[in-house]
């Protein structure tokens, strides 16, 4: 019997990413009357922070875009504030319990007037993005224009970026706009496994 144990299964993840869909479904999904980032109105919406500030969402949500962040071979870890900063630091602890530790940043909507009055934030003294591959991150993609400012900040500090990753995708235009500019969006789900669109 014991010998058996040598032969268990590799874990697909599905598992995970069952729950993970569990959990934004029970504290994420509503329903109701929305304006979007974007101005358009809309009669569903993903408030992530629930999903993302629970354990257990913060563990699962972070282990899917590990796995995004392998297959792209990214070397950093970047996204637009308020809505990529909870799962990026989760990836970074969960990357440091893994032994496979990723380098994170975010970028901010607008600089500050005080302080270091750094866009990019979380890079140490001697740190820069000049030729490093940043996989860029956020919880929610519609028209993937706040995704895109981050690329955008991204390139600007010599960063490249050539992929990018969502925890939950509207489908609403976001992987045709990141197209044009050389970016691929990577989807952990879409709003239609939540809801039939007619
Ligand atoms: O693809 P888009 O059309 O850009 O929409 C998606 C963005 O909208 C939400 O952010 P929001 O602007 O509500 O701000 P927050 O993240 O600071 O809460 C969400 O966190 C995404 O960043
Ligand atoms: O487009 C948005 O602004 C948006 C949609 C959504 O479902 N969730 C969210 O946080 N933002």
């Amino acid at each position: 019997m014991a010998a058996l144990a040598k032969f268990r299964p590799v874990d697909s993840g599905q598992h995970d990413k069952d729950e993970l869909r569990e959990i934004v479904r029970e504290r994420s999904f509503r329903f109701g009357r929305y304006t979007l980032s974007s101005g358009i109105e809309s009669d569903i919406y993903f408030n992530m922070k629930p999903t993302m500030m629970v354990a257990r969402g913060a563990q699962l949500a972070a282990l899917e875009f590990l796995k995004i962040v392998e297959q792209t071979k990214a070397e950093y870890v970047g996204g637009l504030e308020m809505g990529a900063v909870p799962v990026i630091g989760s990836m970074a602890a969960v990357s440091s319990v893994m032994n496979k530790p990723i380098n994170t940043i975010f970028v901010r909507k607008a600089q500050k007037a005080h302080g270091t009055r750094d866009v990019i934030e979380g890079l140490g003294p001697k740190e820069d993005l000049k030729g490093k591959v940043v996989l860029i991150v956020d919880d929610v993609a519609t028209s993937g224009k706040s995704i895109l400012k981050a690329i955008k900040e991204v390139r600007q500090v010599g960063g490249i970026v050539r992929d990018a990753a969502c925890l939950v995708d509207r489908d609403e235009g976001a992987t045709a706009l990141l197209a044009q500019h050389g970016v691929t969006l990577h989807s952990v789900l879409h709003a239609s496994e939540f809801v039939e669109r007619h």
